[in-house]
């Protein structure tokens, strides 16, 4: 039975995974959330943080919460990528663990894995191989914040009932996005770059990079179901389908395309009527990166929207944004 009233605490409540989270543990009928901006509550300071959770106490964390951008803001700015995201997770696992959280969701991403992993990449390819150089210090922050909870369960897990699981996510994409120009990931960007094109009836839009790439989208609703349905998993099915030290589970969509495939479904969905070029200069990064989500299939979780469905409504939030 669920406790509707348990004081959920969502860190990252106004970005695009957290306000998703938020919108779906709503939807079920939860009500007691404990939320503070960036400006309220700077995650990367210890003593802040201590202080939050001594006060405010909650039984549920979902950490949405991170320095999150594209291949450029992860290339130009690893210093940042690196510093903010280890700080965050590092102080929110351990003040939940001190104030008696016994349950919390960490958000990952896929780009933990190996550079050259086999494909599709499995839960066990962790730590088998050199990480992609241009999301690296992001990546090894991820890969922390793993451990971090891998580390709290196998020390605490007994002794103090701590429960705290990790969700590695795809590329997401969705309502809520970051259209920045240069930082945001390529969906968002390629929105904006051809709605302004098709404003402008530019007769082309550069892609960045070769164009053959391979990347795997999974739709934020999507990634919002999954994080609460990992949460609510059942104690015995979680660690059944798990290892104490191989703990965390892949979400994707079960498929992917070409940067070039998706550039023409973006230009499509869009309704630009030009060209389109592929600017080398700028970097590819990994070359494929599907994820093997049957750990989480298995346990009866899939993705509902498809590329098309949500590009459509990704480019409505664009609209709305601008
Ligand atoms: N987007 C993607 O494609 C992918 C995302 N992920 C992971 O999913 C999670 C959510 O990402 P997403 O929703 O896209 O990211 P967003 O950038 O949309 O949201 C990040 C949130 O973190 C908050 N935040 C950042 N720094 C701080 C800080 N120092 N103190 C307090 N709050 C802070 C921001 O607060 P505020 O709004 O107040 O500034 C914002 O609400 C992250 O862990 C990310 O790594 C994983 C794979 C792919
Ligand atoms: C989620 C994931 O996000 C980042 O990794 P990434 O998968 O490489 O993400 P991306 O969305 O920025 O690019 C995907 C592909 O698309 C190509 N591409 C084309 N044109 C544009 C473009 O205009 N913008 C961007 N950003 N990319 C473009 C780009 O060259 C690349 O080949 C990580 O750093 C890390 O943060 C992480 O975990």
């Amino acid at each position: 039975m669920k406790n509707f009233s348990e004081k959920i605490y969502v860190a990252g409540h106004r970005g695009m995974v957290g306000s998703a989270i938020v919108r779906h543990l709503q939807q079920q009928g939860f009500t007691n959330f404990l939320t503070r901006t960036h400006q309220e509550l700077d995650l990367t300071n210890q003593q802040a943080v201590a202080t939050f959770f001594q006060k405010e106490k909650p039984t549920q964390v979902y950490l949405a919460a991170a320095k999150v951008g594209g291949i450029h803001a992860n290339n130009t700015y690893p210093a940042e990528f690196i510093y903010e995201n280890l700080m965050m997770e590092a102080n929110i696992i351990h003040q939940a663990f001190l104030h008696g959280v016994q349950k919390l969701l960490f958000l990952g991403s896929s780009c933990i894995y190996p550079r050259l992993a086999p494909q599709p990449m499995s839960e066990s390819d962790l730590l088998t191989g050199k990480l992609e150089s241009t999301n690296e210090p992001y990546a090894i922050a991820k890969i922390a914040g793993i451990k971090l909870c891998e580390s709290y369960n196998r020390q605490y897990g007994q002794s103090h009932g701590i429960d705290y699981r990790s969700v590695m996510p795809t590329n997401l994409y969705g309502p809520g996005d970051n259209y920045h120009p240069e930082n945001s990931h390529v969906i968002p960007a390629l929105i904006r770059r051809f709605h302004e094109a098709k404003l402008a009836n530019a007769p082309e839009v550069a892609i960045w990079g070769t164009g053959t790439p391979m990347r795997e989208f999974l739709y934020v609703e999507d990634m919002a179901s999954a994080s609460v349905f990992v949460m609510d998993l059942d104690k015995e099915t979680y660690e059944k389908n798990t290892t104490p030290m191989q703990s965390h589970i892949n979400v994707g969509f079960g498929s992917d395309v070409t940067i070039k495939e998706l550039a023409l479904e973006v230009g499509q969905s869009i309704g630009y009527q030009g060209q389109i070029t592929f600017d080398t200069s700028k970097p590819d990064g990994t070359p494929r990166k599907l994820m093997d989500s049957s750990r989480l299939q298995k346990m009866g979780w899939n993705a509902k929207v498809s590329l098309k469905e949500g590009l459509k409504i990704a480019y409505q939030d664009f609209l709305l944004k601008i």
